[in-house]
């Protein structure tokens, strides 16, 4: 079974690598896949949508059994700008499977430079005055004090991914 991730970020590929430990029969892949969505998903719906085309992108360029698309987003809430991450499954024949991950606000200093248009990978690296926060510990990595990286946040998904994957299966073959 060949596994294709939708990207070259380390902090993605992995948390995919980490979900599928225990399965070594799946080959894990990484490909470019477009999100088709802006630069920075200012909703979740957006970052949803960036990770579903993410993932069927992953798949066919890949000629790959599974995609799998990760993608990071913000989405204002009455409580202030939130993180949002979601990921994506798709398989051929199949309704593409979602999962989101933790979230936490975003310090106002941060949430005001995005609603102005900034992307948070730079304004994070700015901020924590290190290189590539988004490829590392991430956003929730700094604002959780290292309690919880990205890509362990990315691990959860992907969980949530393949559990719903599995469980999906299951109850096709049943109706079988
Ligand atoms: O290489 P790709 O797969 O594109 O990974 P990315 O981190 O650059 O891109 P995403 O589409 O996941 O995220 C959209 C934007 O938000 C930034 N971002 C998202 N989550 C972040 C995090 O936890 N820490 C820092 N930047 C983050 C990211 O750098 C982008 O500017």
């Amino acid at each position: 079974m060949r596994v294709a991730v939708g990207s070259k970020n380390p902090a993605k590929i992995n948390a995919v690598k980490d979900a599928f430990i225990d399965y070594p029969y799946y080959e894990i892949v990484s490909i470019d896949a477009e999100s088709g969505v802006s630069d920075q998903p200012m909703s979740d719906e957006e970052t949803i949508k960036g990770a579903v085309n993410r993932a069927i992108q992953a798949a066919e360029r890949a000629e790959a059994d599974i995609g799998i698309g990760l993608e990071g987003g913000v989405q204002q809430t009455p409580y202030g700008l939130m993180l949002c991450n979601w990921g994506a499954l798709a398989v051929k024949g199949m309704e593409p499977i979602i999962a989101g991950g933790a979230r936490i606000p975003l310090p106002e200093e941060i949430a005001r430079q995005l609603l102005k248009g900034a992307e948070l990978g730079p304004v994070m690296d700015e901020y924590a005055k290190k290189q590539n926060v988004r490829k590392n510990e991430g956003a929730v990595g700094i604002f959780t004090n290292g309690q919880i990286n990205r890509s362990e946040m990315f691990t959860h998904v992907m969980k949530l991914l393949a559990g719903q994957y599995e469980y999906q299966r299951g109850q096709k073959e049943k109706t079988v």
